[in-house]
């Protein structure tokens, strides 16, 4: 265990950091948020999101942008009006740091570099679904924290009344628009450095289906991933771990250039450890999945985001080699994998860039999920839309990636429309609301929140994907300013 250093009362002068980056530790209320603009009256639900805020300033030297407290932000949305509330997750870390009043906690998931032991040390900072009637705090390195959906209030680790039987949750569960069943997995699912990789099936009623462990070929993050009708596909980044370099209070994610990118695909229901089949491309960087289905002939059809060079540029290769930040392009790419057949290397041709540009946190219409889609909505950055760099640069901070713009992408046309939000503006995540009595695919509205890097405050700007590349909606101005964030969702009144 580490021993005790001195208490640092500022946070470090790096990029991640400064500017828009600057820890806020904001908790609170606004009950009345002021609108430029309409929100039309069929929407009436809440958007929750969720921001790595860290509490205290670190005590290990650059500390990336991933280790922040999980601060989560819930925007409810009704008769026209918007309100705000903002509530810490108080996970062990959290709480034994503010009765400390300093850092306690180390590395990014390295336990060897904490000066206390934690049971559970996750700062649940990478998504927020609702699953039933909880609102579930998630980070990839351990089980969800449980919130109560109104309050935000934590109640709690959760295990699902035990019945979780790995030590980890992704971040990125998907859920069954038919059934409303969570499907979820954890890697590492056995402790640090582990290859095991357990998958597990929830019914909407908290119920586990079904557990199936399986041996990853390589012990890497796999931080998103896949399911369509009959199977789920595993991507796995490769960003590997190793147990003595933990030990040696090492980074826990190392580049690794000489690892092909694998994609392990399972029966969704019913598979056995040797069900799973890895397949292989050349080394590259799987983001975050739009959504996967089954054509006609039984094949996979996979879209997601795919960059030749390593996003997660602040863990570099073993020679410290790393991207600049500004050369990193991930681009909508669809892969499309036959599970019936045993050719395990993925060929040129089953690889296709659907939508060039640099983007990613991909979302659809969730009432289309597992099944073809035609509408993918994401973050993208176009640097000819005129953002005003010179004078934001100096007030962006860093170890986040930009995107100017929000796109949407239209599978049946092959065309992008873009909505620009400013000339000092970068987006955030989307999410899609369907608009109430439509059933077509991808009519509604898109909520995103934007960085005004002009007032250094942050903004929600609603469009109509009726007229996307028009004017917002509405604008819902913040009198604060939230720093970036990863995963939100939707979540409409009556659930
Ligand atoms: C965006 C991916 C991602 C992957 C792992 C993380 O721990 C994380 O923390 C915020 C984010
Ligand atoms: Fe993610």
């Amino acid at each position: 265990m580490a021993s005790l250093p001195e208490v640092q009362t500022h946070f470090p002068l790096r990029p991640q950091f400064q500017g828009f980056m600057k820890p806020s530790g904001v908790e609170g209320d606004v009950f009345n948020l002021e609108i430029q603009g309409k929100i039309p009256d069929d929407i009436d639900g809440t958007f929750y999101r969720v921001m790595p805020d860290p509490q205290f300033p670190p005590f290990i030297d650059n500390d990336p942008w991933f280790n922040g407290d999980g601060n989560i932000s819930a925007f409810r949305l009704k008769n026209g009006r918007a309100s705000f509330k903002q509530r810490y997750v108080r996970t062990e870390k959290f709480t034994r740091e503010r009765e400390a009043q300093r850092a306690l906690l180390g590395k990014y998931r390295n336990k060897y570099t904490d000066t206390v032991e934690f049971k559970i040390r996750t700062t649940a900072n990478t998504n927020v679904v609702h699953f039933n009637g909880k609102l579930l705090a998630l980070k990839e390195d351990a089980p969800p924290y449980a919130l109560d959906p109104t309050t935000l209030e934590t109640l709690g680790l959760y295990d699902f009344d035990g019945q979780l039987p790995s030590l980890t949750f992704t971040a990125h569960p998907k859920f069954d628009p038919a059934t409303g069943e969570m499907i979820c997995f954890g890697y590492e699912a056995k402790g640090d450095g582990t290859p095991d990789i357990c998958y597990y099936r929830i019914a909407a009623d908290g119920t586990f289906l079904e557990t199936v462990w399986l041996v990853s070929p390589v012990v890497a993050m796999i931080h998103d991933f896949a399911v369509t009708e009959n199977y789920v596909v595993f991507p796995i980044i490769p960003q590997v771990c190793d147990i003595d370099r933990l030990k040696a209070g090492g980074e826990h994610w190392q580049w690794s250039p000489e690892t092909p990118f694998y994609v392990g695909v399972m029966p969704r229901v019913g598979a056995t450890a040797d069900s799973v089949k890895w397949f292989r491309h050349p080394n590259s960087f799987p983001g975050h999945v739009a959504n996967a289905y089954e054509d006609a002939a039984g094949n996979i059809i996979m879209d997601s985001g795919l960059s030749k060079s390593n996003v997660f540029f602040w863990w570099p290769d073993a020679n410290g080699n790393a991207p600049r930040p500004e050369t990193i392009h991930s681009e909508l790419t669809r892969i499309v994998l036959d599970p019936r057949s045993d050719q395990l290397d993925i060929t040129p041709e089953q690889v296709s860039v659907l939508q060039g540009p640099n983007s990613e946190f991909y979302r659809i219409d969730d009432r289309f999920a597992f099944k073809s889609h035609r509408h993918v909505f994401f973050d993208a950055m176009d640097p000819s839309l005129g953002t005003d760099f010179p004078s934001i640069a100096p007030k962006l901070g860093g170890g986040y990636p930009l995107y100017n713009s929000l796109a949407h992408f239209d599978a049946e046309t092959g065309k992008t429309e873009v909505y620009f939000p400013g000339r000092t503006h970068m987006v955030q995540e989307p999410v899609f609301i369907p608009r109430k009595g439509s059933v077509e695919e991808g009519d509604g509205y898109l909520l995103a929140l934007v960085n005004n890097y002009d007032t250094m405050g942050s903004e929600l700007h609603l469009l109509d994907t009726r007229n996307f590349a028009g004017e917002a909606l509405a604008k819902v101005v913040l009198p604060v300013r939230l720093r970036h964030g990863l995963h939100g969702n939707w979540v409409d009144a009556v659930e």
